[in-house]
């Protein structure tokens, strides 16, 4: 039977995930989320009125292997908020990106802009760990979870104040967003089943969801060139990994794309 990577690592978050709940469970957790400090209202800051770039923390990837050695997120997280970010992405898979929750809680104590827990979320109990590591925003991917999960995720993160940002890669996903309700949507050039990266998917999906809808363009920008031609399909955000963390110089690349999204001559999302 043919697994997919998408598959595969849904297969070891699971494994991963019993462990953690073995260790906490799942009533202690709420408690703690709890108490965390209130979540930052992600959706207002993704929705300004130039592109804005959501960095990445990112060591390594199913498709390209090792890409950074990220000793320190937290003083990534520093330059990337210093470099103009408008949200930062933490992995928090460990396998194969090698990310971890303690990443996303020093990210937190070391910034102020609104965090995404990006990982493969599956049970309500990553949602409340996102909570309480401080997250704002939590990433559902559609490809993942059947509908009546991504509904009850969705409605699960939004009932604790976070945003959730929601990924398509097809015409099919992006229409089982929009009935359970997503508000903000990230349609995603790289197909998780095969790792191909197509970056005219956002082009092909973007003018089928709603003005209000917003939406974010994941996977591919390499430079200020496809920032651009995301704004002009109309790009609320890009959210940018491996074109930051493998340049040499994080805070230097973001600061050319921030500065290209905020050029006059930079399309402007339309409303
Ligand atoms: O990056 C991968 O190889 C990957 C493989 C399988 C599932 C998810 C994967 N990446 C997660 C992402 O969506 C990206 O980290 C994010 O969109 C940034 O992409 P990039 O700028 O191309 O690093």
């Amino acid at each position: 039977m043919f697994v997919s990577v998408l598959e595969e690592i849904v297969a070891g978050v699971r494994a991963d995930l019993a462990e953690r709940e073995k260790a906490l469970p799942f009533d202690e957790l709420k408690r703690r989320a709890a108490k965390a400090p209130a979540p930052r209202d992600a959706k207002s800051v993704l929705r300004e009125s130039s592109i804005g770039v959501i960095a990445e923390i990112k060591r390594r990837s199913p498709s390209k292997g090792p890409l950074a050695n990220i000793a320190d997120p937290a003083s990534l997280a520093k330059d990337y908020e210093d470099a103009g970010a408008r949200a930062i992405s933490v992995l928090t898979e460990g396998r194969r990106f090698g990310g971890s929750l303690d990443d996303l809680k020093a990210v937190r104590a070391a910034v102020d802009i609104p965090l995404l827990r990006k990982d493969f979320v599956v049970t309500p109990y990553q949602v409340h760990e996102a909570r309480e590591a401080g997250a704002d925003l939590v990433l559902l991917i559609v490809a993942a979870l059947e509908q009546n999960a991504l509904v009850g995720l969705l409605d699960r993160v939004e009932s604790l104040g976070m945003t959730a940002l929601v990924e398509v890669h097809n015409a099919e996903e992006a229409d089982r967003a929009l009935e359970a309700g997503a508000q903000v949507i990230g349609i995603n050039a790289r197909n998780l089943h095969t790792l191909e990266v197509d970056r005219d998917v956002f082009a092909r999906l973007a003018p089928g969801l709603p003005f209000d809808v917003t939406k974010i363009a994941e996977s591919g920008v390499r430079g200020p060139g496809d920032l651009m031609a995301y704004a002009g399909h109309g790009a609320d955000a890009v959210l940018v990994g491996e074109g930051l963390v493998a340049s040499g110089d994080p805070k230097g690349a973001l600061t050319k794309l921030v500065t290209a999204g905020s050029h006059p001559a930079c399309p402007r999302p339309s409303r």
